[in-house]
């Protein structure tokens, strides 16, 4: 490790200074600062990382990385031009380029990162084995099998470098990696080389970091750049945005229904308990069958599908997974119940993601559709009204409600959302989430379906007076056990 962060910082033009002892290590947070630990000192968006290197250094930091010496830190500084560049760059060398010893595949886009992600890692599991199979996704880290929950779609390049390391170690020969557009603009996957990309879709999101739709794109165009030329490259045929990444990038193909995608998916139809769809490829055509249910899902399980026929996955194996693949956690996911209605958490937080889940749901429900939802404080503020207009249009009864506000008045958050409900729909109010949960599946009746949106596989609601433990799911299974209970005893 110490040789290549010393290589690391010569190549950056740094080097570093006569005395500095063994390097063990690095790190942009001062709390994970110890001997031997570099500390990389990030420009932040609320704080500077400069500020926090006098604690790095008392905790045992034998250098410090920066964009300027403020003098006098008690440790050298080594100065470079760009502090998240050379964060990306020192935690590769510090794990010996894992990247280069793996097949890594990238999936970007706005809306499907996560279930593309899992249908790709069930093809490869099908082909190659699980022990040979990584997974890096917003809900889950799976190296080998091993599945830990993650805290962000795509952490910070040393945990990326890290995480790559690991699966590397353990036998693990191809990742598929979910990165997200934070992840591309703040450097968090430079250094990884991408053995294949793939590209969902592009919706307003996300604004408050991009500022345009523009910017937004060439972030997660910049995957598609940072992939091995001649490696497969799969856009969406079905969105704009893909087509002209097909246009603008050399040897991207495309999927989808539009008539001329390369991987091009023709009679969709409902199948007992999911979906079946042809997908024609240069080499012949497959019939699949997905337990996934939805139009967007036909898209994601495709794209999956044809990056790994363009990998080189035999057509066989892709049709054995995608007809095999299980949950993915907190997408459409299904609380049991006994009351004769369904409740369905998934973790539709856009505008897009809301229409494309209540669709599903109309599809489902005998009765009425029922949607309790929120909008993410701290972030693109645009969307609210948004979310709030297409849960009016498709759902019956809407339950405007908290979602991760951060440091953001969920009151002031869900009036904005409420601002956009149409007029004369029936709609409340209820900010407390376990509240409107219970309000929601409570006014359920027989063959209605509840949606509880926003917060999908989340364990943990973000609120301006803190962190607290949540899990949408969870607490859904505690109000139907309460209503079965209370029926039970007469009450109710
Ligand atoms: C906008 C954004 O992405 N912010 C991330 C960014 O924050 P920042 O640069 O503003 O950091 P800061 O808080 O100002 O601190 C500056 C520096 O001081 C350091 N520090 C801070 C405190 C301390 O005690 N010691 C210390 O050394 C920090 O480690 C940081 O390097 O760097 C921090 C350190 O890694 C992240 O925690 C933080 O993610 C926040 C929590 C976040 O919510 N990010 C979201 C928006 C995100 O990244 N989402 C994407 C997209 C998901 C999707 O597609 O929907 C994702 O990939 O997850
Ligand atoms: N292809 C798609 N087009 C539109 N909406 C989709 C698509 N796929 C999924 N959705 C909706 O968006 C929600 C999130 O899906 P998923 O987690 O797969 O996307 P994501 O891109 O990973 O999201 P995030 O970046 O926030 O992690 C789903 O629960 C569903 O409601």
């Amino acid at each position: 490790m110490d040789r290549g962060i010393r290589a690391a910082l010569e190549g950056l033009g740094a080097g570093v200074p006569e005395g500095v002892g063994a390097l063990a290590g690095i790190t942009h947070d001062s709390r994970r600062a110890g001997p031997g630990v570099v500390f990389v000192a990030v420009p932040g968006f609320k704080r500077d990382g400069l500020d926090f290197a006098p604690e790095a250094v008392r905790r045992g930091s034998p250098l410090v990385v920066a964009e300027r010496d403020p003098g006098d830190l008690g440790a050298p500084v080594a100065v470079v031009p760009d502090a998240r560049e050379a964060l990306a760059r020192l935690a590769r060398e510090a794990h010996g380029r894992p990247s280069d010893s793996l097949l890594v595949y990238g999936i970007t886009g706005t809306n499907g990162k996560t279930t593309t992600s899992y249908a790709l890692y069930r093809i490869l599991r099908e082909a190659f084995g699980e022990e040979k199979c990584g997974l890096m996704t917003t809900a889950e880290t799976i190296v080998g099998g091993e599945r830990t929950q993650s805290v962000r779609t795509t952490p910070e390049s040393t945990e990326v470098q890290e995480t790559l390391a690991k699966m590397r170690e353990a036998g693990v020969e191809r990742v598929v990696m979910e990165v997200s557009s934070h992840g591309v603009s703040l450097k968090r996957v430079l250094g990884v080389r991408f053995s294949g990309a793939l590209f969902t879709n592009l919706t307003r999101d996300h604004l408050d970091l991009h500022g345009t739709m523009e910017e937004y794109y060439r972030a997660k165009r910049g995957l598609f750049y940072m992939t091995e030329p001649g490696a497969p490259k799969l856009a969406n045929a079905e969105d704009g945005w893909g087509r002209r990444l097909a246009r603008e990038v050399g040897g991207v193909r495309t999927f989808g229904v539009h008539p001329e995608a390369d991987y091009r998916v023709e009679a969709v139809r409902p199948a007992a308990g999911g979906t079946e769809f042809t997908l024609w490829h240069p080499e012949g055509r497959i019939e699949l069958s997905t337990p996934l249910l939805g139009a967007y899902n036909v898209a994601n399980v495709a794209g999956a599908a044809s990056l790994a026929l363009a990998a080189g996955v035999g057509e066989s194996e892709v049709v054995r997974a995608v007809g095999a693949m299980e949950q993915v956690p907190g997408r459409f996911e299904r609380v049991s119940g006994v009351e004769g209605f369904e409740v369905i958490v998934d973790y539709a937080h856009t505008d897009v993601g809301l229409r494309a889940v209540l669709e599903v749901a109309r599809g489902v429900a005998r009765g009425r559709v029922i949607c309790a939802f929120g909008a993410a404080g701290e972030r693109d503020a645009a969307k609210r009204p948004l979310m709030g207009k297409v849960a009016s249009q498709l759902a019956d009864v809407c339950i405007v409600t908290t979602d991760d506000a951060y440091g953001e008045s969920p009151e002031k958050i869900a009036r904005e959302v409420a601002s956009g409900i149409r007029p004369g729909s029936e709609a409340r109010v209820i900010i407390d989430r376990r509240e409107a949960i219970e309000a929601a599946i409570r006014e359920a009746r027989f063959g209605d379906v509840v949606v509880i949106a926003g917060k999908g596989h989340e364990r943990v609601q973000h609120l301006p007076e803190g962190d607290v433990p949540f899990h949408d799911a969870s607490v859904a299974r505690e109000v139907l056990e309460e209503l079965a209970s209370g029926r039970a005893s007469g009450r109710r």
